[in-house]
C-alpha cells in the first residue's frame, strides 16, 4: 500500500513542480544537479527500510523519474493546450512541444531555410518555440527599439557581469558599456586604426600570394580572411600587445575554429538556454572555455604591459572608462567574435559573387581605377566612401550572406505587431533573412547578387529597395556598435584587392554548391572552402611590400 502511495507521492509532486515553475526560467545545470542529489538523497533514505524496498537504488531511480516524466507530459499538455497564451499561433506541432526543435533546427546551419517555408506555410506569424514566434513583417522592426535580448544571449556561467553584446539585467549598465566602446568607433578613435587596417591589408595580400604559390596556385580566400580579421581585431583590442598572427603563423592554436564553434554554439543551443548550461559544465563545451582563456591572458597581458602603442586599443577606451578587469577579459572575448568573424565572412561573400559575376568585378575595377589612378598608392576613407557600386557590391553580399536570428523578449504587458497581440514575456524575432530576400523589400531578381539595387537609379522603374529590410547589423539599443567601422574595413580590403588582382575559381569549383553551403551559425560558415587564384593585374609590383607583422 505504502510502496503505492510513494508513486501517487512522486505523480503530486511532478504535478506540483510543473504548477511552481511553468512561468519561470529554470537553470538547466542546477535542474540537472536537483534530479541527481533527489536521486541519491532517495537511496540512501529507502535504504532505512530494509525489506520494504527489493532494490532501493532502482526504486530511487524509478520514483524521480515519474516525478520528471509528470512534470514533462504537463508541460507537453499545457504547450499543445487551447489555454497556453500562444495557442492561436500556427505552427509545426514539434516546436510547440519543445524548444529543441528550434535548436535542432539551427544546428543544421539552415534554419533561415525552414523557417522562410513556414513562413510560406503558415503566414506572417509562426510559432517556432513553446514560447517564440517569428514575424514576416516590416512592422516587426519595431520590436528592437526597446525590447530586451532573450535568454539566448544569456553568458551560461550566470555570474552577472556586464558585457556589450550578452544579455545584461541592467539596462543602464549596457547603455553605460556601449557608451565606453563608442569612444572607439568615433571618427577620431577609427582614424587612430586605419594604419593597423592599412598594415594588415598588405599583409594579406602577401599571405594570399605566398599561399598560393605554397599550394597548388589557389587560395583558400574563407580561411584567409578568417585570418586576416583575427590578426587586425587583436591588433584593434589589444593594440601593440596583439600577439595573433595569423596570417604569418598559421591557427596554431584554432582560434578560427574555437570562435565558430563558440558562436554556433550560443546561436544554437541558445534557444534551449537549459541545454547550454549544461554543455558549459562538460567537456563537450570546452572550446567555449578555450575562447575565454585566450581573451583572459591577452587582456592580462595587455593590462600589465608596459609596450603600449602611440594610438589608442579597444582596451585604452575600456580601462579608461573603469570597467573592472572581469568584465574587461569578457568584453575582449566579445570584441575578438565581433570584430573577426561577419566581416571576414562578408569579404569572402563579397569576393565569391564578384567572381562569380564578372561583369561586376569589372564595373567596380573601372570605378576604382577611375578614383585612385595608382593602384597601390593610399586609399582614403573618405573617397572610398564616394562610391556607391562598392557599397552595393557589400550590401548586396550582406543581404545574401548574413541570416541572422536576433530573438528579443516582450515586456510583459505584451505588445502589438501589425494589430495582433502577442502576449507579454514571448520570445520574437524578425524573419531576418525572409525579409532580406523578399520581393516586397527587393525587386526584381531577389534571390540574385545585384550591387545596381543599392544606387539611385535602382534595376529599372519598377525597382524597390527597402533599406530597412537588411537586418545585417540589427536595429536599436543592441544595433551594431561597429557598422561605421566594418563599412570602413570592407571597403577598404575590397578596393585594394580589386585595384590590384584579377580572380577565377579553381577549375572544378562548383559555385551553386558554395552558396548552398553559406551557413547561418550566428555568424555565416562556408560549408564548402572558397578556392580562388588572384592573378596580379599589370603593373602591380608587391615586392618590396613588407608580408609580416
Ligand atoms: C560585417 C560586419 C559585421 C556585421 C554583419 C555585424 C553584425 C552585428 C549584429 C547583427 C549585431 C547585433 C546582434 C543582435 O542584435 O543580437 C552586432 C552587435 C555588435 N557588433 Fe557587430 N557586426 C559586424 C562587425 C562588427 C565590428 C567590426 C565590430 C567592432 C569592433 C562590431 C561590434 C559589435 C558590438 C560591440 C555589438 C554588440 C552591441 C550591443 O549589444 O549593444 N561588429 N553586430
Amino acid at each position: 500500500m505504502s510502496f503505492t502511495l510513494d508513486y501517487v507521492a512522486a505523480v503530486f509532486a511532478g504535478a506540483a513542480s510543473w504548477a511552481f515553475l511553468h512561468r519561470r526560467t529554470v537553470r538547466g545545470d542546477l535542474a540537472f544537479t536537483f534530479y541527481l542529489t533527489s536521486t541519491v538523497i532517495l537511496y540512501l533514505s529507502l535504504r532505512c527500510f530494509p525489506g520494504h524496498w527489493q532494490n532501493p537504488l532502482c526504486s530511487a531511480a524509478a520514483l524521480v523519474s515519474v516525478h520528471f516524466l509528470v512534470l514533462a507530459a504537463i508541460t507537453i499538455i499545457y504547450r499543445l493546450s487551447p489555454w497556453h497564451p500562444l495557442a492561436s499561433y500556427p505552427g509545426p506541432i514539434w516546436a510547440r512541444i519543445s524548444s529543441l526543435w528550434l535548436t535542432y533546427i539551427s544546428s543544421t546551419g539552415k534554419r533561415h531555410l525552414i523557417l522562410d517555408r513556414l513562413h510560406e506555410e503558415y503566414g506572417p506569424f509562426v510559432r517556432i518555440g513553446p514560447n517564440a514566434v517569428e514575424i514576416n513583417s516590416s512592422s516587426a522592426i519595431s520590436i528592437y527599439n526597446s525590447f530586451e535580448k532573450a535568454e539566448s544571449y544569456r553568458y551560461p556561467a550566470h555570474d552577472n557581469l556586464t558585457s556589450v553584446f550578452l544579455k545584461n539585467d541592467s539596462r543602464e549598465k549596457h547603455k553605460e558599456r556601449r557608451r565606453v566602446w563608442g569612444g572607439m568607433l568615433t571618427p577620431t578613435g577609427m582614424a587612430e586604426l586605419t594604419p593597423a587596417l592599412e598594415r594588415r591589408t598588405w599583409h594579406l595580400m602577401r599571405c594570399i600570394e605566398r599561399r598560393q604559390s605554397a599550394g597548388d596556385g589557389y587560395v583558400d580566400l574563407g580561411e584567409a580572411f578568417y585570418h586576416f580579421a583575427y590578426d587586425l581585431g587583436g591588433d584593434i583590442i589589444f593594440g601593440a600587445c596583439n600577439k595573433i598572427e595569423l596570417m604569418r603563423d598559421g591557427d596554431v592554436k584554432g582560434l578560427v575554429n574555437t570562435g565558430k564553434f563558440t558562436t554556433g554554439m550560443m546561436d544554437t543551443f541558445g534557444h534551449s538556454p537549459w541545454l547550454l548550461d549544461i554543455l558549459w559544465r562538460i567537456p563537450a563545451g570546452e572550446n567555449m572555455h578555450q575562447l575565454v582563456r585566450m581573451a583572459d591572458e591577452m587582456t592580462h597581458n595587455r593590462v600589465n604591459s608596459d609596450k603600449l602603442s602611440a594610438s589608442k586599443d579597444l582596451l585604452s577606451y575600456l580601462m579608461e572608462g573603469g570597467v573592472p578587469m572581469c568584465e574587461l577579459e569578457r568584453d575582449a572575448a566579445v570584441a575578438m567574435l565581433a570584430a573577426s568573424e561577419n566581416t571576414a565572412m562578408t569579404f569572402a561573400i563579397a569576393l565569391y559573387y564578384l567572381t562569380a559575376e564578372p561583369k561586376y568585378y569589372k564595373v567596380l575595377q573601372a570605378q576604382l581605377d577611375q578614383l585612385f589612378s595608382d593602384a597601390l598608392g593610399p586609399l582614403s576613407a573618405s573617397a572610398l566612401a564616394t562610391i556607391p557600386f562598392l557599397d552595393g557590391v557589400l550590401n548586396e553580399a550582406l543581404r545574401l550572406g548574413t541570416t541572422f536570428f536576433l530573438p528579443r523578449i516582450t515586456p510583459p504587458e505584451g505588445t502589438e505587431v501589425d494589430g495582433k497581440y502577442i502576449p507579454g514575456n514571448t520570445v520574437v524575432a524578425l524573419a531576418a533573412y525572409t525579409q532580406q530576400t523578399s520581393p516586397e523589400n527587393f525587386f526584381p531578381e531577389p534571390m540574385n547578387f545585384r550591387p545596381e539595387r543599392w544606387l539611385p537609379q535602382g534595376l529599372g522603374p519598377d525597382t524597390k529597395t527597402n533599406r530597412s529590410a537588411l537586418a545585417s547589423f540589427s536595429y536599436g539599443q543592441h544595433a551594431c556598435l561597429g557598422k561605421t567601422l566594418a563599412f570602413q574595413q570592407m571597403r577598404y580590403v575590397v578596393a585594394r584587392l580589386v585595384l590590384a588582382f584579377d580572380t577565377e575559381f579553381k577549375p572544378g569549383f562548383d559555385p551553386q554548391a558554395f552558396r548552398e553551403g553559406i551557413l547561418g551559425m550566428g555568424t555565416p560558415h562556408l560549408e564548402v572552402p572558397l578556392l580562388v587564384r588572384f592573378v596580379r593585374r599589370p603593373g602591380i609590383h608587391l615586392e618590396h611590400v613588407s608580408d609580416v607583422a
